[in-house]
């Protein structure tokens, strides 16, 4: 193994998975902070650990992540990348500066980068300010995310907040010199550089750039063009084939968390598709006015009424997430949403269900973990940054769309359950 992955969200890290796959590296993704490696990173040249630290305390999240460095140092990883959302979803409190710094610190680095650039997906830095499409990500949807709403597009600001090391900008000037050029800037003070990238060749340029670095940080674009430098120095082997999909029969369920105004876009082409509906409200589910069983009752019917899976979902526009927030409080609104849809998923997960499609990362993350998954295989990409999924050590197969809030075309839901027809 050469390559010891850390992501702070699920989604994230099928995201990475995803890129350095199709990339032709072996790839093995776990979840949560693994003890030991040692089987599971025999054959592989990249472990992608997938946390749940995003929004968690920053000691939290600290903690996690250099057990995981650990674990990933020990059974081989010679560079680290610690992966965060290419929308760089954080707070003042944390966490992506103070986990970067902590891994800095933990590998006795002065220098390393951040870039959360994913041009694929629309997401691109200039001037050290992020974009989202046309838009300002303090212009965007995102600047209402439930949990990390993003109001200054400037990262240089974004990242000080968050770090004591010094943070500084390497701009597109340099970065369209090549990666001699970025090497050159990134080494010349010590500290976080955000290094600003419009299109896939720059990314290419910064991860060469970066290519003896111990700590890469950024989206999980920034690691495109890791593979092929690490084939070229006769780190990895040639391109792996990618081994054969096969998806376990059984019944389906979409299961949406995520707020954001894609996956909104995304639920509502389900509905116009004939697809069944339930919508949860947070203040209802805290009220015990939509228990577990109740959702699970309409899955089931829903599944006798029609072949495709049914939506369950919680996703509202900011003004319904902002009322339940006010009530319940920021977290604990999206926990007790959370809490709901993961045990709706292991319930149905025991009468045959055996394939979820999952929008958002925090949901993702607590939906998964309520299915006893581990760890998964990357299987084919439904849309850039988002593959099917097979779990590997659940007591029966499932197959699994663990869908980034912001991600996939609108028809995403039909496109992903359509796919597995031929799989
Ligand atoms: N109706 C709602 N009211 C309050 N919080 C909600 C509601 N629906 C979802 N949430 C919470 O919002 C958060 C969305 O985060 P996440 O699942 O990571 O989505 P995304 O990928 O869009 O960031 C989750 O914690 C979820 O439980
Ligand atoms: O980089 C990205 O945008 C995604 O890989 C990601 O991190 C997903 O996070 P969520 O949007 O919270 O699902």
């Amino acid at each position: 193994m050469i390559l010891g992955a850390i992501a702070d969200d699920l989604t994230g890290a099928t995201d990475l998975s995803l890129i350095l796959s199709r990339n032709g590296m072996r790839v093995v993704q776990v979840i949560g902070v693994p003890d030991t490696l040692g089987d599971v990173a025999r054959d592989a040249d990249v472990v992608v650990v997938a946390l749940k630290s995003r929004t968690i305390p920053a000691a939290e999240a600290i903690e996690m992540s250099l057990a995981s460095a650990r674990a990933l140092q020990a059974a081989g990883a010679k560079q680290l990348f610690f992966k965060y959302c290419s929308t760089f979803d954080s707070t003042d409190d944390g966490n992506i500066g103070q986990v970067t710094t902590a891994l800095m610190e933990h590998l006795g680095t002065a220098h390393t980068l951040a870039c959360p650039s994913f041009p694929e997906n629309g997401r691109t830095v200039y001037k050290g300010h992020l974009f989202v499409f046309d838009q300002l990500i303090s212009e965007s949807p995102m600047r209402d995310h439930p949990l990390t709403p993003m109001c200054d597009p400037n990262l240089v600001r974004v990242l000080s907040r968050q770090s004591n090391r010094p943070v500084r900008l390497v701009p597109h000037e340099t970065v369209r010199r090549g990666a001699a050029a970025i090497n050159a800037a990134l080494l010349q003070e010590p500290g976080i550089c955000i290094v600003d990238a419009i299109t896939d060749s720059d990314l290419r340029a910064i991860g060469r750039a970066a290519a003896q670095f111990p700590l890469v940080t950024g989206g999980s674009a920034v690691a495109m063009g890791l593979p092929d430098l690490y084939r070229e120095n006769g780190w990895i082997a040639p391109a792996a084939e990618r081994e054969a999909f096969i998806a376990p029969e059984g019944r389906g369920v979409i299961l949406a968390g995520s707020c954001s105004a894609m996956t909104r876009r995304q639920i509502a082409t389900a509905e116009k598709a004939g697809m069944q509906m339930m919508q949860l409200d947070a203040l209802r589910i805290a009220s015990g006015e939509i228990t577990p069983e109740l959702v699970v009752a309409f899955a089931e019917t829903a599944s006798q009424c029609s072949s495709l899976p049914p939506v369950i979902y919680s996703s509202a526009e900011p003004a319904i997430v902002a009322q339940a927030q006010k009530t319940l409080g920021r977290m604990h609104a999206g926990e007790i949403v959370e809490g709901l849809l993961a045990r709706v998923a292991a319930t149905l997960a025991t009468r045959g269900y055996t394939r979820f499609i999952s929008a958002g990362g925090e949901t993702s993350g607590a939906v998964v973990a309520a299915l006893g998954c581990s760890a998964v295989r990357i299987g084919p990409e439904i849309d850039p940054g988002v593959p099917w999924v097979l779990s590997v050590n659940t007591e029966r197969p499932l197959c699994l769309a663990l869908k980034s809030g912001n991600f996939g075309s609108e028809d995403f839901f039909l496109k992903a359950w359509e796919m597995l027809a031929w799989a």
